[in-house]
């Protein structure tokens, strides 16, 4: 990588305002999986080693620039402390005069956590005053949350402009080996796209038609596309007026020779719950009052075998709401496919994605798990991520 990394810096003394990507899924107030925690402390635990005084912000859902309570980061203080073995302070603010007060009592080696960045309307709009006033706080800039580099925000790329800005170790590692399996796929290249931010994931397929040999679909994004197919989706997600792009799509994958698989069944509930009524059904037949919350069990097998035939696979998006056992069939059945298929390269992308690999006791078995899902899939298509682009040259 040319960019500049915490290896290339003076660390001793310093005040670190370290982003890291905290993002990580709860549920009632504890934390479902902590593979991002876990994830950034190479960093953490090298800053501290080498004598900074180390600030750590990161974001936690989309509270939309406002204090939500659930989105408060102390939960994350609590593990993170835990698994350092030593204490690491938390504020409830991300800047100002109270936060500069708690970094003036730090010594060399110690760790204070920021308030979630996402409480200030300035973060999300990159706000050159909240930029400032988050590099008033510090020496230098070290960027680790490579799952939030997409995003141009004022503790991702903003701040970058005030101070001295460099990559951490996860943060490099990442582009290292995404760039490698990219940089001359071996094919099949398949990728696989689910999940749940439609809004979010359907440019990227615009972009991966162009490189990719196969593009599968699922989870809460193919409805849109099933819908767009002339098929009725009753409940399912559907982002209405992503309804043409979704047939673009289909048209330049055909123009392109891109094969594009998506659900030829799916299981559907009658309310979004554990204790849903359930059914399999072709995908032509959901009934208006039901929703599909997984694929069926003869998309499984046929997304199974084209994974068992792709050199490299990206995979983005889980297959359906997993968190549940009952919709978490085909999410299962994808990972298992990668796991048994030996010869490819498998790449995990996407805090959920990475989580579901965790739940069914798969992730050693797979090539690479990134700790970003619209950073690698961005990353991927080869858009330049603003968070990297604005860290120091070496
Ligand atoms: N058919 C579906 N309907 C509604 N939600 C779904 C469906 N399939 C998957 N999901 C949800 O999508 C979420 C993950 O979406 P997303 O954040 O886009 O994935 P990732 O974090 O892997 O990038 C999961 O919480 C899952 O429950
Ligand atoms: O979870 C994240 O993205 P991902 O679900 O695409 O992996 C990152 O923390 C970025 O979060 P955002 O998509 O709310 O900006």
């Amino acid at each position: 990588m040319n960019k500049k990394s915490v290896k290339d810096v003076e660390l001793k003394g310093k005040v670190v305002f370290c982003r890291v990507d905290f993002n990580v899924p709860m549920k009632d107030g504890q934390i479902t999986d902590e593979t991002r925690i876990r994830a950034a402390i190479p960093t953490i635990q090298y800053l501290v080693d080498h004598g900074a005084k180390v600030l750590l912000a990161s974001h936690l859902g989309r509270p939309k620039g406002q204090v939500v309570e659930e989105m408060r980061l102390t939960p994350v203080a609590k593990r993170l402390s835990e698994l350092l073995g030593k204490d690491v302070k938390k504020v409830d603010e991300a800047y100002g005069e109270a936060v500069k007060a708690e970094v003036a009592k730090l010594n060399e080696g110690d760790v204070l956590l920021l308030e979630n960045v996402r409480f200030y309307p300035g973060e999300e709009k990159n706000d050159p005053e909240l930029a400032k006033a988050f590099a008033e706080l510090a020496d230098l800039y070290v960027n680790d949350a490579f799952g939030a580099a997409h995003r141009a925000h004022a503790s991702t790329e903003g701040i970058a402009h005030h101070l001295p800005a460099v990559s951490g170790l996860l943060m490099e590692k990442e582009l290292d080996v995404l760039g490698k399996a990219l940089s001359n796929p071996e094919r099949p290249f398949t990728a696989i796209i689910g999940g749940a931010k439609v809004k979010d994931k359907i440019g990227v397929i615009d972009n991966l038609l162009e490189k990719v040999d196969n593009l599968i679909i699922g989870g809460g994004l193919a409805y849109t596309f099933v819908k767009a197919q002339g098929h009725e989706i009753g409940q399912s997600l559907l982002e209405e007026d992503k309804i043409d792009l979704a047939k673009e799509f289909m048209k330049k994958a055909e123009e392109k020779g891109v094969k594009f698989y998506m659900p030829v069944d799916a299981v559907i509930a009658d309310e979004f719950s554990e204790d849903a009524n359930t059914k399999v059904v072709p995908i032509e037949e959901i009934p208006a009052d039901w929703q599909a919350l997984d694929i069926g069990p003869k998309t499984a097998e046929i997304y199974s075998q084209v994974i068992q035939d792709s050199k490299l696979v990206i995979w983005n998006g889980p297959m359906g709401v997993f968190e549940m056992n009952k919709f978490a069939g085909g999410t299962r059945a994808v990972a298992e496919a990668l796991a048994e298929a030996n010869d490819t390269y498998s790449v995990i992308g996407g805090g959920d994605s990475a989580a579901a690999v965790e739940k069914f006791h798969l992730a050693d078995r797979m090539s690479h798990i990134s700790t970003g899902g619209g950073a690698s899939l961005e990353f991927m298509e080869g858009k330049a991520l603003p968070g990297v682009v604005a860290l120091n040259d070496k």
